[in-house]
């Protein structure tokens, strides 16, 4: 079993989920994708951030593929840390293989995380483009300490086969929509 996690706010839910999860189900054979919808990304404000049970609630209404799952796994065993998910899902699911899943912005970011090479080590990392992000994204202290282990594009099916660290950035068409953006035109009141 080939399981991609993709780790989210959900602060709302939208059709750019929808498309890094087919982006990955797809060209890395996957079986399954869950989003795993935080309690709260420790370096975001909790500040406009709606309550878990909304987000949760959006994340299910926007999943709507056979192969998509919604978890609420990080509520359930008490962490904000990803370290710490993955630690616990591949301890309790050994025979699956697991693959991180995130949009391009995370990547520029990633060194700030909590015990990030340890996350790099414990499963391999998809890493869906997005506009807007690709340049920096390339230029991002992940990419350039774990450059010996990224995966040529047209390998990524092999993906999760990989031991970690091994990481693929996966390109091809864009998706625009962001949570932020949403916010904003409700603010305004277009959405
Ligand atoms: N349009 C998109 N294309 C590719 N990846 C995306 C896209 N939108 C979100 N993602 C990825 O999905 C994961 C969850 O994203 P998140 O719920 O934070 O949405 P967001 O639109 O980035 O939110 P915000 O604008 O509030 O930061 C992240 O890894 C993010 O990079
Ligand atoms: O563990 C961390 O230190 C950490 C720092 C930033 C983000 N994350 C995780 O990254 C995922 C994407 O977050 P977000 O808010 O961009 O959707 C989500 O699962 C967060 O919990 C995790």
């Amino acid at each position: 079993m080939r399981v991609g996690v993709m780790g989210g706010s959900f602060n709302p839910a939208h059709e750019g989920h929808l498309h890094a999860s087919l982006v990955a189900l797809r060209r890395l054979g996957l079986d399954r994708v869950v989003w795993m919808v935080s309690p709260q990304n420790p370096l975001k404000s909790a500040r406009g951030m709606a309550p878990f049970t909304d987000r949760f609630a959006s994340a299910s209404a926007m999943a709507r593929h056979p192969r998509i799952l919604v978890s609420d796994y990080e509520t359930h065993i008490g962490t904000r840390y990803t370290a710490d998910t993955l630690a616990s899902l591949t301890a309790r699911h050994p025979g699956v293989r697991f693959v991180w899943i995130m949009g391009g912005d995370n990547l520029i970011g990633f060194h700030r995380w909590d015990r990030w090479m340890r996350i790099a080590r414990t499963m391999p990392v998809a890493v869906v483009a997005r506009p807007g992000y690709l340049h920096r994204a390339l230029g991002a202290k992940f990419a350039i300490r774990l450059a010996h282990a990224r995966v040529p594009e047209g390998a990524a099916r092999t993906l999760p086969d990989r031991s970690a660290p091994a990481w693929c950035l996966l390109h091809g068409r864009l998706h625009p929509a962001s949570s932020t953006e949403i916010r904003a035109a409700r603010a305004r009141g277009l959405a």
